[in-house]
């Protein structure tokens, strides 16, 4: 076994400050209630870390909707495979992957964490995603690099709003799932339930795994119907931890009604399975013809892991992550259907054979040690003190340290290979969603692969083609102004920003060009509130924030033309530029969220590429501000008739008329205000749901739905523009005393009527 040092000889995990090392440490500052008076030997966090095989691989995301249990659970798997030695709670604000002070705080995950741990001789990289709607984006990136998912949900209320959105996430980039209905606990835990709302809401098969030991309080455990095995955990006491539990096979000696339901469920799997995997259905038909249910486990594990990874249906296992049972069953499940790295094909990287090819994924500031950026390695092997190639900007960095990152804690390691998720120090220039490859000539090789043309010749392909796709950013909903306490704190918020900016692409910062005041652009109330947080705890800025202000669009009523030149002279040089060109509305539906660029025929050939490059930055330059209130344009489309330029004109001038053109066509097309309106899914009690209804009719909501749950819960589902919905969270705690839940995600842009318009556009210029 290789030995790793510690990177640090004194490290903080969460809010603990461990002096001289994690061995024999002395805690300075504990907070909480986990009271460790040192790290023992046999806790693995920090013990060893090697390059397992490609095979005993799982890199595997969490992810559910908000409170599913995501956190408790993931506590539990870290805590059964000896990498903690203490239960955290999210309730106590002590989890490990929940390390942020907000997370702690708030008792919800804001960041994806990292965490690996071993399993059975299996090495599983695991990301705890945040159910939040605000942080979609972190769900995205890391759904981007993994191979497989466990989605957590509540059994009392099966599919929920953003679970619907995560697995349509897991769905586009083709990862293979299992089902973990947690909280089995509750009283109103319901298995049917659930499984049908997976099937419905989801639109998946789920593949029914495990029958629950009894129900509500008395839930004690599982049989596996794979195996005929009874799994029960002993006490119903919280203190007990969950790691010792009984295994036996089912006997006559069991309760009559699980005995009926676990033949009833067995027989059940065997058909559908076979109706979902030929191979087995013909082992069936052949040997086991007499006797289906005489198939053996293996063989029907070894079904169910095709059937899982070819995504024809979805293991579904029960547990109850806080009462300690269940986990270890998952974990076994895990590492039996969801992929290894090499299971999942990604034709481009096979062009790299060997080579290196990484994704960076997700950029953290250390202030130490500067960005410390986190990669996935799809093929080759990572070092330390090695130079890298990002392929997506071009350029070459130093990685200085390579660690295997264990929450906030990372420990350094010599070497990574293919299939592992690794943690750099040193790149500066790398952000999320860029390429890292060993060098200039392995990304040519790949190319070369790329275009079938491997016998070493010319280089065919371009590096475009050899690039990983990187992550989509969605639009931010919410902006408002920040302002540094005093003018001479301006720069320090500036680098601020740029830090939390390399960190989370989903906030943006720009400046107002009319006021020069800084602008930050977030996906919700929530996320704005993280960021204001997080500048005044780690950057030391107490700063102020403007009202919080709805991102609308803007679009055009009807086309318009417009013709502009510009002639000026600077210095000794003349400028002079004509510029024709006509705005049109797109009217087809998939069309509106965007806009468009065309250059009449003969234009393309006509205009010299520095030239062409200028008038699709003067179009785009007026798409990211309307005429009306300075709003995003979309849904429209340009057509450029003419460009002519004297000798001499500079590009910048061209750009400039383009510009100044397109505000004209623009205005001259009449403006039309679209508005950010959001699809709200409200959870309430009966007695409630009258109040929640009328406060909804006086935001301008439509209520689409209500849906009745099992429980008397009642599921509201309706639109309601985002102008509407601030402060909602605490309008529905008062009316519903706390009892009701939320979730608010956008669903499209809309038009203002003519009225709302006009009442707008007066109190944006100060009339009302
Ligand atoms: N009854 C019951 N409660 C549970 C169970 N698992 C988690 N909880 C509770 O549910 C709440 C949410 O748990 P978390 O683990 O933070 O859920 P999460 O999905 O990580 O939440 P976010 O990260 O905020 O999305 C906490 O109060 C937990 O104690 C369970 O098995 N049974």
């Amino acid at each position: 076994m290789r030995e790793f040092r510690l990177l640090e000889k004194k490290m903080v995990w969460g809010k603990y400050l461990f002096v001289g090392g994690l061995r024999n440490c002395r805690i300075k500052c504990p907070v909480k209630k986990r009271h460790y008076s040192f790290i023992p030997d046999d806790v693995k966090t920090i013990r060893t870390v090697v390059n397992p095989d490609i095979s005993k691989i799982r890199n595997i995301g969490i992810m559910a909707h908000i409170d599913a249990g995501k956190t408790t659970t993931t506590e539990r798997m870290l805590y059964y495979s000896g990498y903690t030695r203490a239960l955290g709670d999210v309730d106590d604000g002590d989890t490990v992957t929940d390390f942020m002070a907000q997370e702690r705080e708030r008792g919800i995950t804001i960041q994806s964490a990292a965490v690996t741990f071993d399993w059975r001789s299996h090495r599983i990289n695991l990301i705890d995603t945040p159910g939040h709607v605000d942080f979609t984006l972190e769900v995205e990136r890391a759904l981007r690099v993994l191979d497989g998912a466990v989605a957590v949900f509540d059994a009392s209320a099966g599919v929920e709003a953003q679970t619907v959105t995560v697995w349509r996430q897991a769905e586009k980039h083709h990862i293979p799932c299992i089902c973990f209905l947690n909280k089995m606990d509750k009283p109103t835990a319901n298995l049917s339930f659930s499984i049908e709302s997976i099937r419905h809401k989801l639109k998946a098969n789920p593949v029914l795994l495990q029958i629950p030991v009894s129900s509500g309080r008395s839930f004690t455990g599982v049989v596996d119907l794979l195996t005929n095995q009874k799994l029960t955990w002993g006490s119903k006491s919280t203190r007990d931890d969950g790691r010792a539990f009984e295994s036996k096979a089912l006997d006559g000696s069991d309760d009559a009604d699980l005995l009926h339901a676990v033949r009833e469920g067995r027989t059940a799997l065997i058909e559908q399975v076979a109706d979902l995997d030929d191979e087995f259905a013909d082992l069936l038909l052949t040997d086991f013809s007499d006797n289906f249910d005489a198939v053996p486990s293996i063989k029907l594990q070894e079904a169910v892991r095709r059937v899982t990874l070819a995504r024809k249906g979805v293991p579904v296992l029960c547990g109850s992550s806080l009462r300690n049972k269940g986990v270890q069953p998952l974990l076994d499940a895990i590492t039996a259907f969801l992929p290894s790295p090499q299971e999942r094909h990604h034709h481009l990287v096979r062009c790299y054979k060997e080579d290196l090819c990484a994704l960076a994924f997700k950029v953290v500031h250390d202030k130490q040690r500067g960005p410390l950026v986190f990669l996935r390695i799809y093929s080759g092997t990572l070092k330390p003190q090695s130079s890298i190639l990002n392929l997506s900007r071009n350029n070459t960095e130093r990685i200085s340290r390579l660690m295997v990152p264990f929450a906030d804690q990372y420990v350094e390691t010599s070497s990574l290979s293919a299939g592992n998720i690794a943690l750099t120090v040193g790149l500066k220039q790398t952000v999320t969603g860029d390429t890292i490859v060993s060098s200039k000539a392995s990304a040519a090789a790949a190319a070369r692969r790329a275009h079938g043309d491997d016998d070493g010749g010319g280089v065919k392909g371009k590096n475009a083609d050899v690039v990983l796709s990187g992550v989509e950013v969605p639009d931010p909903v919410f902006f408002c102004t920040i302002e540094p306490p005093t003018m001479a704190k301006q720069a320090d918020l500036e680098n601020a920003l740029k830090c939390l900016q390399r960190e989370d692409p989903s906030l943006k910062v720009r400046a107002d060009p009319d006021s020069g005041q800084t602008i930050l652009c977030g996906m919700g109330e929530l996320h704005i509130e993280i960021i204001h947080d997080r500048i005044r705890r780690e950057y030391n800025i107490d700063t102020h924030l403007g009202p919080l202000q709805v991102a609308y669009r803007e679009t055009i009523l009807q086309h318009g033309s417009a013709t502009d030149t510009l002639d000026r002279s600077i210095g000794e040089r003349r400028h002079v530029v004509t510029v024709e060109l006509t705005v049109t509305p797109l009217d087809s539906q998939s069309e509106v969220a965007s806009c468009e660029l065309t250059l009449a025929d003969d234009l393309e050939d006509k205009l010299s590429a520095d030239v062409r490059a200028a008038v699709h930055n003067g179009v785009h330059s007026s798409y990211l501000q309307g005429p009306l209130l300075g709003y995003p344009v979309q849904g429209v489309s340009t057509f450029i008739h003419s460009v002519v330029t004297e000798s001499g004109t500079s590009s910048a001038m061209v750009s400039a008329c383009v510009s100044r053109c397109m505000q004209k066509a623009l205005r001259t097309a009449g403006g039309k205000l679209l508005e950010p309106v959001m699809s709200l899914e409200v959870t309430v009690g009966e007695e409630d749901l009258g109040s929640v209804l009328g406060d909804l009719a006086q935001r301008r909501g439509t209520v689409q739905d209500i849906q009745s749950r099992h429980d008397d819960d009642k599921v509201l589902v309706a639109t309601v523009p985002l102008a509407e919905m601030k402060g909602y969270s605490t309008v529905l705690r008062t009316l519903t005393s706390g009892t009701a839940t939320f979730s608010l995600e956008l669903d499209t842009y809309q038009a203002m009527s003519p009225q709302e318009q006009s009442v707008l556009l007066k109190k944006m210029s100060g009339v009302l």
